[in-house]
């Protein structure tokens, strides 16, 4: 409770050495499970031994990051660096968990993002290193895991499903099969107590699923399936009450003690209890260290802050005295912090984590044994089956997501078949003219529809940005899991919108080749929706692209304006068009270049509608064009999704 007392170790410890008689032995408890020759655990001094799978204990890893400078550009004017970081050292034992706090922008959630390796812009210097070697991007994705703040869930998976789906996307087949995967998934949903959710889906605002603190219980489980050394964590408690945040916390520490992982967490105010987990502290205000070094008891943070003329009443929050403490511009924290013996310890503590990385250099060590052990992650192929097994399985259960995929096609074709129905069986001048336009619309339609991927898109992008920062799949393969989940809807619905539309309308040419026409400008209008996805910052920027591109494309592709009457600045973007390719595909298939001439041509000549528009080239080379621009609009996808990263990291 808040009011209670905080004078000593809640574990009974007198500082940082003095914690060290409760904590798990953790070289021992590696020893046992090499020994036993299984995966073992122990609970509450028991040992216990998951599925009878084959894993190694490992030992927690520590972390140290000396003289760390990050510096980036400043939002109001580019031309200035601002410093986020200052000269910022502190070492995280191995097995601890140590609470990174701070006033509201002192800089916590930049030093985790840049300690975790997920800072993608800024000019950084100084040195971090985990176990004793430096910690690159490549090493770290071996060993430490990222938990966000915000829950990025699919909201149409259980809890069960959720932890499987990311230990197959985590866990590669050599080094664990079913069975394996399946008992880690087991052993998280008991360490982290939601045996009672387990078949519950996660829903989301608008279908009901898990309660706020099991999805945060499962956000972090999703990190866990990879059993790291080194556990990074966001603001775990935000947004969850004094009870749930303490058993969350709780859970972290088990985690810490039994399955010796390192915990970082960025925390704002915890109730006293939620905090006892935690015993390190490192406080930054303005990007600088102002304490660095235990928690609790005689050498702790109180202690120091007492030298400083700062009291705690007992029956005060901790937590929110050493805020309210760092908040205060009386004192210049920092400097009184690097004149204290506290500063000193903490430098030391990190040169011994230094120098460790030094000596293994020295000993010409220079391969990475964490990228050695890593486990290996499962192929490009296998990680497109996991997507479409967890992902489309889920979707074409999902009325609306069918329904903004099928609906709109099946309601157009039925129009289509009462507005020209048997239109095509004359060759008429009237009926030349509303086939040819019936035709353009028919393409015209599909490539419209693409605007209903675009929420679906948007919305699952925090998703992919953490899976693929998760290193869950290469981007390739989601671009593959998508196109195949979008294209195999869009095949059969296609074939009924375009047997519709031939047989209602009585359409002469190949009935493959108006079918393929059809099929192609839809996935070349997916393919335009996934690059606006990419390149638009939200919903609403990507739905004012969108029709822009498709209303350049509906002037340009030869109805409304003839092909021979385009501007020269134009001639260019017409034969950038797969609505013009799928419309002449079409045309050129049912009246076959054999019409009657009906139009009057610009030499007094009459002519047949083919003609009359100036279209060119024969069906097949129409289809050519279309699927080739397809494969264009995914090229494309792909690179705008890897090189327009809309997250402020
Ligand atoms: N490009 C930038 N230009 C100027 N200031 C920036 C820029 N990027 C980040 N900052 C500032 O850097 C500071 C550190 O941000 P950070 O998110 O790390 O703080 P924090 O301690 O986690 O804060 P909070 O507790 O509010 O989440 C903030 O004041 C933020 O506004």
């Amino acid at each position: 409770m808040d009011g209670e007392k905080i004078r000593a170790s809640p574990r009974g410890g007198t500082g940082d050495g003095g914690d060290a008689a409760t904590r798990v032995d953790v070289d021992a408890l590696e020893r046992a499970a090499l020994v036993a020759g299984g995966w073992t655990a122990r609970v509450d001094g028991a040992r216990r031994e998951v599925g009878g799978t084959v894993t190694r204990a490992k030992a927690p890893l520590a972390m140290a990051v000396r003289g760390l400078t990050y510096e980036v550009r400043a939002r109001d004017d580019a031309t200035k660096m601002v410093r986020l970081l200052d000269d910022v050292s502190a070492a995280f034992p191995p097995g601890r968990v140590c609470a990174l706090m701070g006033p509201s922008g002192a800089g916590k959630t930049t030093l985790l993002d840049v300690m975790s390796g997920r800072k993608t812009r800024g000019c950084l210097t100084g040195q971090i290193v985990v176990g004793a070697e430096p910690a690159t991007k490549a090493a770290l994705k071996t060993c430490a895991a990222y938990v966000e703040q915000f829950d990025t869930l699919l909201p149409s998976l259980t809890v069960r499903e959720t932890l499987m789906y990311q230990a197959e996307l985590k866990r590669g087949a050599g080094e664990s099969d079913m069975r394996e995967r399946e008992a880690i998934v087991e052993k998280l949903i008991d360490d982290l107590r939601l045996s009672s959710c387990v078949d519950v889906i996660v829903g989301s605002a608008l279908s009901r699923g898990i309660s706020g603190g099991q999805a945060k219980r499962v956000n972090i489980g999703i990190s866990l399936v990879t059993r790291p050394r080194v556990l990074f964590l966001d603001e775990p408690t935000s947004g969850l009450d004094s009870q749930t945040s303490y058993e969350l916390m709780r859970v972290i520490r088990k985690f810490c003690d039994i399955d010796g992982v390192t915990v970082i967490a960025t925390i704002h105010s915890p109730s006293s209890e939620a905090f006892r987990q935690f015993d390190r502290l490192l406080m930054l205000k303005s990007g600088k260290v102002t304490y660095a070094g235990p928690l609790f008891g005689e050498e702790g943070a109180e202690a120091y802050f007492y030298t400083l003329g700062y009291y705690f009443d007992p029956n005060d929050n901790f937590a929110d005295f050493l805020i309210s403490t760092a908040a205060s511009n009386e004192t210049d924290f920092a400097r009184e912090f690097k004149a204290s013996f506290h500063h000193k310890r903490n430098r030391d503590e990190v040169r011994k984590y230094i120098r460790e990385v030094i000596a293994r250099k020295d000993a010409g060590k220079t391969r990475s044994q964490l990228l050695a052990d890593a486990p290996k992650r499962p192929g490009f192929l296998s990680a497109v089956w996991t997507l479409l097994k967890y992902r489309t399985t889920r979707n074409y259960r999902d009325v609306q997501f069918l329904g903004a995929r099928c609906g709109g096609h099946l309601i157009f074709a039925a129009v289509l078949a009462t507005m020209y129905y048997d239109e095509g069986k004359t060759m008429t001048l009237e009926s030349q003219i509303n086939v040819s336009s019936m035709l353009f619309m028919n393409n015209v339609l599909p490539a419209l529809a693409a605007g209903a991927y675009l929420p679906s898109i948007l919305m699952e992008r925090p998703l992919l940005y953490r899976e693929l920062d998760d290193g869950c799949y290469p981007l390739l393969a989601y671009v593959a899991y998508k196109v195949i989940e979008e294209a195999t809807a869009a095949f059969f619905v296609s074939l009924l919108a375009t047997s519709i539309v031939y047989t209602t309308v009585g359409l002469r040419g190949n009935f493959l080749v108006d079918w393929l026409a059809y099929f192609g400008v839809q996935q070349c209008g997916a393919g335009v929706a996934y690059v606006c996805a990419a390149i638009a910052r939200d919903v609403d920027a990507a739905n004012a692209i969108l029709p822009i591109y498709n209303v350049l494309q509906i002037l340009f592709s030869g109805l409304l304006l003839h092909n021979d009457d385009v501007p020269k600045g134009w001639s260019w973007w017409p034969p950038t068009l797969f609505v013009r390719y799928g419309w002449q595909a079409q045309v050129v298939n049912h009246f076959k270049r054999s019409e009657p001439p009906a139009f009057l041509s610009d030499d007094g000549s009459l002519v047949g509608v083919i003609d009359y528009y100036g279209i060119q080239g024969t069906a097949r080379a129409n289809l050519a064009f279309i699927y080739a621009l397809w494969f264009a609009w995914l090229f494309l996808a792909a690179i705008a999704t890897a090189a327009v990263r809309h997250q402020n990291r």
